[in-house]
């Protein structure tokens, strides 16, 4: 297989999604986003496309769902012509005991014909590392890390190959960075040990773009791919300058749902600068309507003093908000999930053109309730997070950063508009 085939993502969220979009975006590839599982007729609009993400919403969905929907999306993409399929979770590996990357993972071997595919969550651009099968953030083991906290699938353990196996029905293979560090053949020749030992998922270490460039040339001829959106970056450069996306005449908007520590700092920051609010969960559970009306007025008074600034409305500041929502039932993550979703098309109807959404979860409600099935990728603002552009399910354009919880810079909510054109 040359390095110039056509590719094909299934993304586990949204935001991950684009984050894979933006790595291939900046290798040269002209690449499309399809949000939600597409339907026979979007492959004719994809004919120009090198690759093809379908992002769904799977990660933290019942896995019956996450297979189906899995399945479904890698054939539409290998009937599109995806030589190369890459099942794209999170890099920090975000899942429980009982799946789904393990599940969906299994599914994909079965679908591709794959008699093995590599596991490589490391994301070097931003701290993502794996050393020995163990993954870290930053200097952090993932267990330590912040997602020992995540609301909806707290990291227990940093061994990759030990969170994977309670998931698979196949064996779990290692190859260590040693062998990553004498080049793709030797990486290779372990890949055909472990399957010839009958280990068909094979994590493999990396810890800088050099070592996912060595295990992208040594998989380059496999049906199937596996990992975080690192691996994108491995590929060679191709000479395409990314889409620069201008801006959309309109208001601006943040939407924060996010949990994760990252984006709690970004709040703060830009809580200093920006009009905000923080949506109010018990009033929220107590009265939807009344709440997402409050938070309209509140951003449309803001919007009037000053049309160009953007403004924040966030559910979670500090970490004890999180604690305190989740006495509010055990359905309260979906619950703010909805809120941020009714008041996307409550903003858009109102005037908002660009969107800063914060949250995998959070991205994919937004983008669904606002009817947006597919983006186009733009320029890049840091490591995973870019300027995307989509319409809504009534015609309207609107420019978009979907924001994985732990990416971007800290000034992001503030400084992040300067990015378009
Ligand atoms: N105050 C809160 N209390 C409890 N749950 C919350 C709160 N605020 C948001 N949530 C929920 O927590 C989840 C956060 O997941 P989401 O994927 O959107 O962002 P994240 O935590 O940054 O994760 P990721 O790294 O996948 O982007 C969502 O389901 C969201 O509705
Ligand atoms: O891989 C990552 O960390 C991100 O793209 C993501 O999936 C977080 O939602």
């Amino acid at each position: 297989m040359s390095a110039h085939v056509r590719r094909g993502a299934v993304a586990d969220d949204f935001t991950g999604a684009t984050d894979l979009a933006g790595n291939w975006t900046a290798r040269g590839l002209r690449t499309s986003v399809l949000l939600g599982l597409p339907d026979d007729a979007s492959a004719e609009d994809l004919t120009e496309d090198d690759a093809v993400v379908v992002a769904l919403k799977t990660r933290s969905a019942s896995t019956d769902l996450a297979l189906d929907q899995s399945v479904r999306a890698g054939r539409f993409l290998r009937e599109w012509g995806a030589e190369q399929l890459y099942d794209k979770y999170c890099s920090t590996f975000d899942s429980t005991p009982e799946g789904n990357i393990g599940p969906v993972a299994d599914a994909l071997l079965e679908l591709t014909g794959a008699s093995r595919a590599v596991v490589v969550p490391s994301f070097p651009d931003n701290g993502r590392t794996v050393y020995q099968g163990h993954l870290f953030v930053g200097d952090e083991p993932l267990h330590e890390s912040p997602m020992k906290d995540h609301p909806l699938n707290p990291m227990w353990d940093s061994s990759v190959p030990r969170l994977l196996t309670p998931q698979t029905q196949h064996q779990v293979g290692l190859v260590p960075l040693q062998v990553v560090h004498q080049g793709p053949d030797a990486v290779r020749a372990a890949l055909a040990e472990h399957e010839q030992d009958g280990r068909r998922l094979i994590v493999v270490d990396a810890v800088t773009n050099e070592d996912l460039a060595v295990i992208s040339t040594a998989t380059q001829d496999e049906p199937l791919v596996t990992g975080g959106s690192g691996l994108a970056l491995g590929l060679p450069a191709r000479d395409r300058e990314p889409r620069v996306l201008s801006r959309v005449p309109g208001r601006r908007v943040v939407l924060s749902g996010s949990a994760s520590r990252a984006t709690q700092q970004q709040v703060a920051s830009a809580r200093k600068v920006l009009p905000h609010a923080q949506l109010d969960v018990a009033a929220y559970t107590e009265n939807p309507e009344a709440e997402v009306s409050r938070l309209l007025d509140l951003t449309q008074v803001a919007w009037q003093s000053d049309p160009d600034r953007a403004v924040l409305i966030y559910s979670v500041g500090a970490p004890d908000d999180v604690t305190a929502a989740r006495a509010l039932g055990d359905d309260v993550s979906q619950r703010i999930e909805t809120a941020f979703a009714s008041l996307a098309t409550a903003l858009s109807s109102a005037g908002a053109s660009e969107f800063i959404v914060a949250g995998g979860e959070t991205s994919g409600a937004v983008l669904e309730s606002l009817g947006v099935r597919r983006l186009e990728v733009g320029q890049q603002l840091s490591p995973g997070v870019s300027w995307l552009a989509g319409t809504t399910a009534d015609g309207r354009r609107h420019n978009f950063v979907l924001k994985s919880g732990n990416f971007g810079t800290e000034d992001l909510f503030v400084a992040g508009w300067e990015g378009l054109t």
